[in-house]
């Protein structure tokens, strides 16, 4: 699914006007519609419900909405934030028909026009929509802060009065702080970055069905990853299939200490459909990984605590596998220094980045070069710290991902909530999936697991990062369903994956 920016929006709009053809007020009344049954399905008609309307389209929709919520009985105070002299076309026009149905509009001019918002109340805010174009002040500053203090549910109409839809606000500006966001369409990209948490709260899209063909060709370089994006980006597997068709990955993981990254990123692995594992791990995680993931074969180092790349075995070169893994838990002691520039110097097809493989690379710039071209690398923000600059604000750290990725020529998996994954062409895609439960240790080596035997597998990428990504968060998703998001650890996100 596609994220377009405002004035694309805007554009989509008057498409769907033009090309549909439906009159801009009928377009807003089937917005309102869809935010009305969705409110319906959420809160009973027993429920003393604000709507505080501005003057612009939003405030229209907060117009519409208020008439269909009143021929549904629910109880409702519809107030309007007179800030300026001039009302939109939309808004007069469903002022009209709202006075037809009830005298009990009240305006909002001075701040004791303000009404006290009790608990047990719902507040639904259409003051400013997507046509922001300045910070709030005076008295639709001043409802807002009355809003926000108030112990009532909230739920914003297409986006939080005050929040812009894409691009940075300033640290004092003042913003609805929304329990539920009910957007029109398409994401915001507002609502994948992580400072506006609390401007977005829980948020849904509803489909008002605008012009589709104008979406199929507007240029963007953002989208957001949801179940049917993914399921199409899944391969089929052929009924002759047999294990070599499906990829011999080596993963290079664990350290003293830290063996229980190995057997994460094995598990998964495995569990993702990787046709063969080789784990390389230090002398001292030999029995442990043995025991822990018999499905895998393992190459011990020669060095018992850090890994250096020498075995004591035979084993093959790092060049002959599918595709080669490397980084959870294994430290950045030289002698793994050593192995990882080898590494690089040697290989030539894309492969899996992460952890200290990534804390090595931000200490050893140089080597960013060598990184064979679309490898997947996937660090947390303080690791894309290190490897690049600090930001002032997420849209300045989106700036920096996709330099980074079109400079190097790799994909980079910035995790978090919405993972963003960006690519060598410049775009993002940020990810639907996943919940706070993931904040737990090891769910990073969980995904390079995944990542990895994507790649094993043949999967181009760009597509093994989207559809990696994806299904981590469905399996964390999953996890927190059965264990409860705090109670649930890497390993329930390993046993949750499913590919189907
Ligand atoms: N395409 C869709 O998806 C559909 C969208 N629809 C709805 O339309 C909404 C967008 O409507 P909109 O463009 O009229 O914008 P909205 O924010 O209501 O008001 C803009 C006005 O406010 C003013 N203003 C700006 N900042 C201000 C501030 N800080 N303090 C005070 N005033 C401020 C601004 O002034 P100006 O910038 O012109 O000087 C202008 O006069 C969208 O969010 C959705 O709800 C649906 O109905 C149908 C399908
Ligand atoms: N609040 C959250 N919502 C969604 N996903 C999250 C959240 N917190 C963490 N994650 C995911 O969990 C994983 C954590 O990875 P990482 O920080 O590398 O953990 P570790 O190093 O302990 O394995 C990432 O895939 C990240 O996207
Ligand atoms: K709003």
């Amino acid at each position: 699914m596609k994220i377009l920016n405002v004035d694309q929006i805007r554009a989509l709009d008057q498409s769907t006007i033009q090309h549909e053809p439906i009159a801009p007020i009928n377009l807003m009344e089937r917005a309102a519609l869809a935010f009305v049954d969705w409110f319906a399905d959420h809160f009973p008609a027993t429920m003393t419900t604000k709507i505080f309307c501005g003057l612009g389209n939003n405030g229209g929709d907060g117009l519409a909405i208020a008439r269909l919520l009143l021929e549904r009985e629910y109880p409702i105070e519809i107030y309007v934030v007179r800030y300026a002299p001039r009302e939109s076309d939309d808004f007069m026009h469903n002022h009209r028909r709202l006075k037809l149905v009830t005298e009990n509009v009240r305006y909002i001019e001075l701040s004791h026009d303000i009404p006290a918002i009790r608990h047990n109340e719902i507040v639904i805010d259409a003051i400013l929509g997507s046509g922001l174009s300045r910070p709030t002040e005076g008295i639709v500053k001043s409802t807002i802060e009355a809003i926000n203090r108030a112990p009532a549910t909230v739920v914003a109409v297409d986006i939080a009065s005050g929040l812009y839809t894409d691009q940075p606000n300033a640290p004092t500006d003042v913003i609805i702080e929304p329990d539920y966001t009910i957007t029109f369409q398409l994401p915001k990209l507002a609502f994948v970055l992580p400072k506006n948490g609390r401007y977005v709260g829980d948020w849904q899209i509803v489909d008002i069905q605008l012009h589709k063909r104008y979406i199929d060709l507007a240029p963007t370089p953002y989208y957001f990853t949801q179940a049917r994006d993914a399921r199409l980006l899944l391969h089929k597997r052929d009924r002759f299939s047999n294990k070599g068709s499906f990829g011999h990955a080596l993963l290079y993981v664990g350290s003293y200490g830290k063996i229980g990254a190995a057997v994460l990123a094995a598990r998964a692995c495995l569990r993702s459909g990787v046709g063969l594992l080789t784990v390389q791990v230090p002398g001292c995680g030999y029995n442990i990984l043995q025991t822990a993931v018999p499905e895998a074969m393992c190459l011990p180092d020669k060095n018992q605590q850090v890994l250096t790349g020498q075995s004591e075995v035979e084993s093959s070169d790092p060049a002959e596998y599918t595709t080669v893994g490397i980084g959870p838990g294994i430290g950045k002691a030289p002698e793994t220094l050593v192995m990882l520039r080898e590494l690089l110097r040697t290989l030539k097809k894309p492969i899996v980045v992460d952890a200290d493989a990534l804390n090595l690379l931000s200490e050893n710039s140089n080597l960013l070069d060598k990184l064979p071209r679309n490898s997947i690398l996937t660090p947390h923000p303080k690791e894309f710290e290190r490897l690049t600059e600090k930001w002032d604000n997420d849209y300045q750290k989106l700036t920096i991902l996709r330099e980074f990725a079109k400079k190097y020529k790799v994909i980079v998996v910035l995790k978090g909530a919405y993972s963003a994954i960006a690519t060598p062409d410049g775009d993002i895609h940020f990810n639907s999936t996943g919940n706070p439960g993931l904040s737990t240790g090891g769910t990073g080596d969980v995904l390079t697991g995944i990542l990895t035997a994507l790649l094993a597998q043949g999967y181009d990428p760009i597509e093994a990062a989207v559809l990696g990504v994806f299904s981590h968060g469905l399996a964390g998703d999953r996890a927190a369903e059965q264990r409860g998001p705090i109670g649930m650890t890497a390993s329930d996100v390993v046993d949750s994956l499913r590919w189907d």
